[in-house]
């Protein structure tokens, strides 16, 4: 495996591979990986004969008080773990080679509306502008055939599909399903913030979750009753401080109120400074 830090040498192997007849999967991650990450790569090495990594947390899409900064960074501990996965390039740039005019900005974005306006998009204002933004540089850098993203960010996947419809950019962009801990926890590199006494509590999130599933499989469709009881079972935990639990359409991400075709539950919950995220399907 090769560690890479520059746009040229990127595009330089990747033409030299597709020269040689291979497909590219990309994965986009921001480090700090786990089995969740290393899920990813495996589909990629299925479908896909070099698997690239990224590994870049991106500036432009954390909100001034989140935790761009405190956000944990480990590329030897990453790249031991890539390798061992089957990850034959990691491309780790710089904010500098991202965003060269300087201060992590940039002056054109991708901006994608509608299915950014519930969930995640409503309390991370800018969040999926600066989301699409990177994806786009990296499939831009990259050139891949199919990118991997973890349902855990449900909306991402939701966002990234509408982008490339909407753009005819050339990729598919393949969701991978929710890789928990034994005890139900969705696997996050944020996980590693939780105090003991965080992590127990944060157990309600799957607990929730199942139990909602639960209900709609013996016949519930009142989606704002559903709402309510995985509320309600949240604010049990002292330590829990809900930010959203939402139901919506899994074609557009639009509220619903009946679960009257698929639907997503998704759900963020922050533990002192740690935002978690999770959601299920609901097969009706
Ligand atoms: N538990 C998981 N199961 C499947 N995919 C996951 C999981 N966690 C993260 N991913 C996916 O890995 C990719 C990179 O995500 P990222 O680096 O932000 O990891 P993360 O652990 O989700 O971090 P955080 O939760 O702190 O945002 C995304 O496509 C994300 O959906
Ligand atoms: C897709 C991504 C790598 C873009 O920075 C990030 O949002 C993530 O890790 O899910
Ligand atoms: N996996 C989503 C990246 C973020 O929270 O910014």
């Amino acid at each position: 495996m090769i560690i890479l830090h520059t746009i040229a040498e990127v595009r330089r192997y990747v033409a030299e591979q597709r020269a040689g007849g291979k497909t590219v999967g990309l994965v986009p991650t921001m480090g700090y990986l786990h089995e969740g990450h290393l899920s990813l790569v495996r589909q990629a090495k299925e479908q896909c004969d070099v698997a690239v990594m990224s590994i870049f947390v991106n500036p432009l899409q954390f909100g001034p008080n989140e935790d761009f900064d405190a956000y944990p960074r480990d590329l030897e501990r990453d790249a031991r773990l890539a390798e061992s996965a089957g990850v034959d390039v990691i491309f780790a740039p710089g904010v500098d080679e991202m965003y060269p005019d300087g201060g992590g900005k940039s002056l054109t974005y991708v901006d994608v509306e509608a299915v950014t306006e519930t969930l995640c998009g409503a309390k991370r204002p800018g969040h999926f502008r600066g989301v699409a933004t990177v994806v786009t540089k990296l499939f831009n850098i990259v050139l891949p055939d199919r990118a991997f993203f973890g349902l855990k960010d449900a909306q991402q996947v939701v966002v990234l599909q509408q982008m490339v419809r909407d753009l005819n950019t050339p990729v598919e962009v393949v969701p991978c399903p929710i890789v928990r801990e034994p005890d139900g926890l969705a696997m996050s590199s944020r996980n590693v913030y939780l105090s003991d006494e965080e992590r127990v509590q944060a157990l309600v999130l799957s607990r929730s979750l199942r139990m909602a599933a639960e209900r709609v499989q013996a016949g519930e469709r009142d989606a704002d009753a559903l709402v309510a009881a995985v509320r309600e079972m949240i604010q049990e935990q002292p330590l829990a401080k809900l930010d959203y639990v939402q139901i919506v359409s899994m074609r557009d991400l639009s509220l619903l109120s009946t679960l009257d075709q698929p639907a997503l539950l998704a759900l963020a919950v922050k533990f002192g400074k740690t935002r978690l995220i999770d959601n299920i399907v609901l097969d009706i």
